[in-house]
């Protein structure tokens, strides 16, 4: 059987993160890839990264380059490339930059990897994968973004922390954009088959839900000179996984949605079926009158940030 390729733009924390996860899951061969300003920064990962594999157990093959022509026919591309925040900014203040620096990278994933499903990481989010989507010219169901299975599990580990139960017993759903207006689902929450709002008051339920909207910036908050890369890595590995195996897991990506929820021709996080080829379905939910207006608000908010990076890109 041949093992699947799959590349990773962006050398850095979430990058090499995901490498390491990727690779410890043996989920497939893996080129790591950076600019040439970083010279053999990725060469020197990903050595590193082989040289754990007799140790752990894993037969992976991990290279670092500066050269797209590794990455060739890939059947996976991450795209972390780009600035993380710092503290006291938003991820919206990254688009200026890192809408550069996604296109640019885009135009070479597709030259390369013409049939490839590509994740995209980079923030802000939602208007990024718009952005690969758009240069590159797959079909929609071959780009998506990744968001939703992070922010998913924020929200469990704290609900986890707070009944004091297994986190593998916690099961959850965050819709919308990746930003503060993230909508988090009560309905589609429970633990061990029970509804969360038998388990939890409303107030708590809140406090958790707010806690995990903020989730990001907590994490900026505490290591000063990035953002969190650990659970993101893993969120991305998980994705990798379903697509290369097709697992065909349901689970919540940035996926483009035009006449689903009525959207309108955006990127937003809702549930899909992830496997073999990308998004194959996404899932429709009947939204109570709070969720509508909270997943319309979230909509609004990605639809700003689009028009925003199009004036940015456009002059
Ligand atoms: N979607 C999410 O849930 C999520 C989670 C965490 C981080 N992020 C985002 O992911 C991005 C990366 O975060 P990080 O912590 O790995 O940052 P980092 O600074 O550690 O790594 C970014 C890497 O991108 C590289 N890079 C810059 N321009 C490039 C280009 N044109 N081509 C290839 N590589 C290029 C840099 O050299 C650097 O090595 C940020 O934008 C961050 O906000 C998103
Ligand atoms: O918060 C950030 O800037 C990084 C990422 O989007 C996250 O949610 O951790």
């Amino acid at each position: 059987m041949r093992r699947a390729k799959i590349s990773i733009i962006g050398a850095g924390n979430v990058g090499a993160t995901t490498a390491h996860w990727c690779a410890a899951a043996e989920l497939g061969d893996i080129v790591l890839l950076d600019i040439p300003q970083t010279e053999d920064m990725p060469k020197g990962k990903a050595l590193d990264l082989m040289q754990s594999s007799p140790i752990m157990g894993f037969d992976s093959t991990i290279i670092g380059t500066n050269d797209y022509a590794d990455t060739k026919d890939s059947d996976v591309v991450v795209i972390t490339a780009g600035l993380p925040r710092k503290p006291g900014m938003s991820r919206d203040d990254l688009l200026a930059t890192n809408a550069k620096i996604v296109s640019s990278v885009a135009e070479q994933v597709a030259k390369y990897s013409p049939n490839c499903v590509i994740i995209v990481v980079s923030n802000p989010l939602d208007a990024m994968v718009q952005q690969a989507m758009k240069v590159t010219g797959f079909p929609p169901a071959r780009v998506l973004g990744q968001a939703g299975v992070l922010d998913t599990a924020r929200y469990r580990t704290f609900l986890a922390m707070e009944l004091g139960v297994s986190v593998e017993d916690v099961s959850a759903l965050l819709m919308g954009g990746h930003g503060d207006t993230m909508v988090p689902m009560p309905t589609c929450t429970s633990v061990g088959g029970i509804p969360i709002r038998r388990l939890l008051s409303q107030d708590k339920l809140d406090a958790i839900v707010d806690r995990a909207r903020k989730g990001g910036a907590e994490i900026v908050g505490l290591l000063k000179t990035g953002s969190a890369y650990y659970a993101p890595a893993a969120a991305t590995a998980q994705m990798v996984e379903a697509i290369v195996k097709d697992k065909k897991r349901l689970i919540p990506c940035a996926a483009y949605c035009d006449k689903e929820y009525g959207v309108g021709g955006f990127y937003v996080g809702v549930p899909v079926v992830l496997g073999e080829g990308g998004v194959q379905k996404i899932v429709e939910l009947e939204l109570d009158d709070q969720e509508k207006a909270d997943f319309q608000k979230s909509v609004d908010a990605v639809k700003e940030l689009v028009a925003a990076m199009t004036k940015l890109l456009e002059g």
